[in-house]
């Protein structure tokens, strides 16, 4: 029996597009199987012809005119996997509005333009599927839009950036250091292109926006995420997280709560027998509790090639499944509620706060007056490193409201004993295991 063949326009050849082309020529029996028509790879946009791609292309396969995809009409679904947002967004616009579905790895766009894309999308009846834009080979997207529909979903939380798990990781098991972890996250392809975005919680923060609106059902504008990356944390805080019994990992948390959404990403001090704890590597892990289902937690491989490109084919196998039945568009992604966004000061943790102070008599008696001004009580203090000149002060506080926690240590950076504040990391994840 003849197949039908459904031509595809690849935006991208670097670390994801690659595996892409390698999971639809090893799998082609299968997938061939699974949808009951042959994906054929017909034209891919790359910024220069003569790179070494480490692959072998059918020849005149490659090309730099946008155009060539984009108004070809034989190309039914356009895979975008170049990355960034300009010109990227023009791209993907122009294939949607050529009648063309897009499936995308791209949560800098999904997570800044998703409501044009979505409404142009819904114009010339396309579909427009983003798994692969968040925790990589986790099936994290549909999880929530689909298996989980029936549920009033309350939060969702977990570590969803790939390049930065694997740093801490390293970081903490074998002491490494940050500039040489970090270019190794690179040479395995899991860092973006501009590694600010990992290292400076942005990408996170992404995809936190991108998974807390399709739980939430209301858009969460990128601009709204607190948003503190791994940058300032030194040697000396994994050293005390580890002897006060935690990890510290970067975790993006989403909670649906009755005033409004609370979402933030920043490094997290999690105890050890948490189960995040054990996520170490380039592994993403995020836990959904739904108000039917309860706890649920799903794990995998947060970047690279093959993962990633894992859940960028299930999506063109979707989206040609679609076209054969002549609905792409029928399922799309809206947003119905307007919950507020909560500002980072309403929201509720506890704090590891690391203090450089005078060794002096007196010190520690005047720190905990402040904080017991603003009613943030201490559950424990350490004092460490004194020299007879300086001293550093380690406390975690009970559960408190943020605000507190900012007033009392304004107040504190007036003492002239304190001579730091050297670090503050919010610490989750010993109530019942949740954020
Ligand atoms: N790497 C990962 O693990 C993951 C990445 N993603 C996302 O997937 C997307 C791609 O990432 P990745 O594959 O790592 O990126 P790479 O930088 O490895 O590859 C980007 C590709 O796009 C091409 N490209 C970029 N800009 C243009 C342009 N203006 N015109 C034509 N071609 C262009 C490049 O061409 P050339 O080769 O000629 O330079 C290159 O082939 C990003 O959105 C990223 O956030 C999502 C999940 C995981
Ligand atoms: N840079 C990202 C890639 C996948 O989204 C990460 O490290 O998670």
């Amino acid at each position: 029996m003849e197949r039908q063949i459904i031509k595809i326009g690849l935006l991208g050849l670097g670390t994801v597009g690659r595996g892409v082309f390698r999971i639809l020529q090893e799998n082609r029996e299968s997938i061939q199987q699974r949808i009951g028509a042959r994906l054929e790879i017909k034209k891919i946009l790359v910024r220069s012809l003569a790179k070494d791609r480490g692959i072998e292309l059918p020849a005149g396969i490659l090309t730099t005119d946008l155009n060539e995809i984009t108004g070809d009409p034989e190309i039914k679904i356009v895979v975008e996997v170049l990355g960034g947002t300009n010109p990227t967004l023009d791209y993907v616009l122009a294939a949607l509005s050529n009648g063309k579905s897009v499936v995308t790895a791209n949560k800098d766009m999904v997570a800044e333009y998703g409501q044009v894309l979505f409404e142009t999308a819904k114009k010339y009846n396309c579909d427009l599927l983003f798994e692969a834009s968040v925790a990589g080979g986790i099936p994290i997207i549909r999880t929530l839009k689909q298996s989980l529909a029936g549920n009033r979903i309350e939060e969702v939380f977990g570590i969803i950036n790939g390049t930065t798990n694997y740093m801490l990781t390293k970081m903490t098991r074998e002491g490494s250091d940050f500039a040489q972890v970090l270019a190794e996250a690179q040479a395995k392809g899991y860092a973006e292109a501009d590694p600010t975005a990992d290292v400076g919680g942005f990408d996170a923060a992404r995809k936190i926006a991108i998974l807390a609106s399709i739980a939430f059902n209301t858009r969460v504008p990128l601009s709204k995420v607190h948003t503190e990356g791994i940058t300032g944390i030194t040697a000396d805080d994994i050293t005390f997280a580890n002897e006060l019994g935690y990890v510290i990992k970067l975790l993006g948390i989403a909670k649906n709560r009755p005033d409004g959404i609370e979402v933030r990403v920043h490094p997290t001090f999690i105890p050890k027998h948490h189960p995040l704890a054990a996520v170490g590597d380039v592994f993403n892990a995020v836990f959904v509790r739904g108000n039917a289902v309860g706890d649920t937690m799903f794990y995998g491989k947060g970047a690279g090639e093959l993962p990633t490109a894992s859940a960028v084919v299930a999506d063109i196998m979707d989206a040609a499944r679609d076209i054969m039945q002549g609905v792409p568009g029928f399922i799309g992604c809206t947003c119905f509620d307007h919950k507020p966004v909560l500002d980072i000061g309403e929201t509720f943790s506890k704090y590891y706060i690391r203090l450089k102070v005078a060794d002096k008599p007196g010190v520690l008696a005047s720190v905990a007056l402040i904080f017991g001004n603003k009613e943030v009580s201490l559950k424990s203090v350490i004092q460490k490193g004194a020299t007879g000149k300086t001293a550093e002060l380690v406390l975690i506080t009970h559960k408190v409201q943020e605000q507190n926690v900012q007033d009392a240590l304004m107040d504190l950076k007036q003492l002239s004993s304190v001579l730091e504040v050297a670090n503050v990391i919010r610490v989750e994840g010993e109530d019942n295991g949740h954020a």
